[in-house]
């Protein structure tokens, strides 16, 4: 994984998000959301239903669709929003979803890490997992709720009992690292923000987020203080927001940007669009790190390449290895809670 290699004609994707409108290689996808009525899911769906793309957005949550998806539905947009409430009527939300996003689950408050979060969102997550393996099988599945580094792992465990496993189809979303690099960054070097791409590997926790400063495009350096501090400051950037909302939850509408963005790569990938690279968070199949967020090279299905670390200076090396133990121990968390009745 350490030596393969991200060429930078491939990041056309990754630099800006709202470039989404330019269509061409249009293909129109239909998109479900489950936790469609959240902090998330709220903007979320309003950023995909102002998306020429999408053509049916199916809305799902335990409670609010109705309301959220009228709301939506009188905007002046393609795509046709439909509400779904309640356990009975998630089979019908996902029926014929391409791209299923799930930020369904319970969010941060201050002192709490995103570990803490595993007893209420691991059900959930599995739950969900359960009816789109069943009905949806071969959708996109973009796994937003937290933990993503087990909750990822999770829904592979589901998909594995139900026979229809496919590693290239099963996303933790960590656009929103790279998002918080790429602004980071230019703030600091006083760049136009649309022209950085700062790949973002590891996972999505603390010191499992490892940013590539070194493969930044256009290339930039920083005294090592400055860049102890700038890495920290992207790892607890989540963190960040969770304080400053005070009790009030965690990052919502910069995650709604970042997963739009995502989704949004996967249309363009699934339309035959070349060149759609995007940091997430996968089954990479090495030992060490079985589950890692590397640049990947999208295709009409899923992941056509990961293109792994690339050259990673002495620091990156450092940090990635700092994060294994940690993305391990996650992991078999994950595991652990799908076969724990075996
Ligand atoms: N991957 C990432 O980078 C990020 C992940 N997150 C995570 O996203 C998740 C959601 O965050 P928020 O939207 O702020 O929370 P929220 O509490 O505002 O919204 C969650 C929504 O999920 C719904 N929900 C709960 N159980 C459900 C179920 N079984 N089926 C369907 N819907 C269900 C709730 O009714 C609610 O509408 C959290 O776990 C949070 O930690 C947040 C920010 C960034
Ligand atoms: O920090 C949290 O709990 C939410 C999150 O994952 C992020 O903002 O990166």
């Amino acid at each position: 994984m350490f030596s393969r290699i991200i060429s930078p004609r491939n990041v056309k994707s990754a630099q800006g998000v709202l470039r989404h409108f330019s269509l061409s290689a249009q293909r129109d996808a239909r998109v479900a959301v489950l936790g469609a009525s959240g902090g998330i899911g709220q903007p979320l769906s309003l950023l995909l239903k102002e998306n020429p793309r999408v053509t049916e957005l199916a809305l799902y949550d335990v409670v609010n669709t109705p309301g959220v998806a009228a709301d939506l539905s009188h905007i002046s947009t393609k795509a046709k929003v439909t509400a779904f409430s309640g356990e009975k009527e998630l089979k019908h939300a996902v029926k014929d979803a391409e791209i299923v996003l799930i930020p369904a689950g319970v969010p941060r408050k201050p002192g709490m890490t995103r570990d803490d979060l595993f007893n209420t969102n691991a059900g959930i997550v599995r739950d969900l997992a359960k009816v789109c393996a069943k009905i949806c099988p071969d959708a996109m599945l973009c796994i937003i709720t937290n933990p993503v580094n087990s909750t990822v792992p999770i829904a592979s465990e589901v998909y594995k009992q139900e026979g229809v496993y496919n590693h290239k189809k099963i996303f933790g979303v960590t656009t929103l690292d790279v998002v918080r690099s790429n602004t980071f960054i230019a703030e600091a070097k006083g760049l136009d923000v649309n022209q950085v791409y700062c790949p973002v590997v590891g996972g999505h926790s603390g010191v499992t987020i490892v940013p590539l400063i070194s493969q930044c495009t256009p290339p930039v350096s920083f005294p090592a203080e400055e860049r102890e501090k700038l890495t920290r400051r992207i790892q607890n950037a989540g963190t960040e927001v969770v304080e400053a909302k005070a009790g009030g939850g965690s990052a919502t509408l910069s995650m709604a940007y970042a997963a739009a963005r995502f989704a949004n790569s996967l249309m363009e990938a699934m339309s035959g669009e070349s060149g759609i690279v995007e940091c997430a968070y996968v089954f990479s199949g090495d030992a060490d790190t079985k589950y890692f967020s590397t640049p990947l090279l999208l295709g009409p299905n899923g992941v056509a390449k990961n293109l792994g670390l690339s050259q990673i200076n002495e620091y990156e090396h450092d940090l990635v290895k700092e994060a294994i133990p940690e993305l391990e121990s996650n992991v078999q968390k994950g595991e652990d809670f799908i076969h724990k009745d075996d």
